[in-house]
């Protein structure tokens, strides 16, 4: 999958960006303040109805314009696509697929597999369990056709048993949610479960590569004891949950740790580890994307050479040629690029907001 035009109008201080961007490498130059994350970030929201950066999507919106429109023509498998989303100063989202409107994000979001590595991703690891949850369930998105309708449905159940909780004093007027909850709940576990398994083979070989002088252990918590069937979990935590207000155990606390030598990788890894071993994860689930699916994930580099020694730029430059992907990689410089393969993919430069391709 790659994009062959973008066109990215309001978004930031991108006021009016159009180019054909290289089905391979994409490297964009800039000063601070230039638009280069912000370019990612429209790439991103196309991608995902939401900005890796900002909460509020309003504050996205260049500040003179009513809306920002984002573009894409897009290529997989011989088949072109033309995808476009609108965002109003009211909140109003659009989205078209192929000229038709009524289309959803998550179809978006099907089309454009797509990883990021940016400091902000740095919460994969340091951050609360959400950013695993969320980083396990990308990939049951795009594996298991029924993930996406069963959790939304899981979460709009788990909300209603909240609200329940905090009205009913005995167990037996919450054992109808709970009846339709469990088995979504179970479901949606065993699938993580497989998803984690069959990951793993991936994530060992990328940490090898990207940081041999430790040993990373993955595992997956599904967010209450696992010898105890959901249902019986949410029957015997009644009083526990009704104190608290809300259900404290399940899916939604479920957790993807990993562990270098044994220890929790967020209190032992240096920065520069940590962005290697979040370069390994992205890498990873990309790969086995491919693997699976044969589908090709679109890559985004903010601020690549940042806390990499040249060593691991280059290694990360050669990962990346291997995944045979279409890439974004910003950098301040060109020199930030020696261990890129620039000579192979296409050079911009952005001088406030304004792309211009470079020889
Ligand atoms: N809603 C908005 N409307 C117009 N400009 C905005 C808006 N939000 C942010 N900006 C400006 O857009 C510019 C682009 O920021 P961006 O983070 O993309 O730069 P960058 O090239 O990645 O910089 P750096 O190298 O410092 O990370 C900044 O000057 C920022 O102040």
């Amino acid at each position: 999958m790659a994009l062959s035009r973008l066109i990215i109008n309001g978004f930031r201080n991108l006021q009016a960006v159009d180019f054909e961007p290289n089905p391979g490498f994409n490297f964009i130059v800039g000063n601070n303040g230039s638009g280069k994350t912000s370019l990612l970030e429209a790439v991103y929201y196309l991608g995902h109805g939401r900005s890796f950066k900002s909460a509020v999507s309003q504050r996205i919106i260049h500040y003179e314009q009513p809306h920002f429109t984002l573009h894409a023509r897009m290529n997989e498998q011989q088949h072109e696509w033309a995808l476009g989303l609108q965002k109003t100063r009211q909140g109003d989202t659009t989205v078209k697929i192929n000229g038709e409107d009524g289309n959803k994000i998550a179809d978006l979001a099907q089309l454009l597999p797509m990883q990021i590595i940016s400091p902000e991703g740095l919460s994969l690891l340091n951050g609360g369990p959400a950013f695993r949850r969320a980083f396990l369930d990308w990939g049951l998105f795009h594996h298991q056709t029924e993930f996406y309708a069963c959790w939304a449905r899981l979460r709009r159940l788990l909300k209603q048993r909240n609200a329940a909780l905090q009205q009913s004093s005995q167990y037996a007027p919450l054992k109808i949610w709970d009846d339709e909850l469990s088995p979504l709940a179970q479901q949606v576990s065993d699938w993580r479960r497989q998803y984690a398994e069959a990951l793993r083979p991936n994530i060992e070989k990328s940490c090898r590569l990207f940081l041999p002088e430790l040993e990373i252990q993955v595992s997956f918590h599904q967010g209450w004891d696992k010898d105890l069937a959901y249902a019986e979990l949410l029957a015997q935590n009644f009083e526990r949950d009704k104190n608290i207000g809300y259900t404290v155990s399940g899916p939604q606390k479920a957790d993807f740790r990993f562990k270098a030598n044994g220890l929790p990788v967020d209190d032992v890894l240096s920065r520069g580890q940590l962005k290697l071993m979040m370069c390994a994860l992205r890498l990873a689930q990309g790969e086995h994307l491919t693997e699976t699916k044969q589908r090709h994930c679109l890559f985004l580099l903010d601020d690549f050479a940042s806390e990499l020694d040249q060593h691991k730029q280059s290694l990360l430059a050669e990962r990346l040629q291997h995944s045979a992907s279409q890439v974004f990689i910003t950098a301040i410089s060109q020199d930030q690029l020696k261990q890129m393969p620039v000579a192979k993919g296409s050079l911009f430069e952005l001088q406030q907001g304004e792309l211009a391709r470079l020889p």
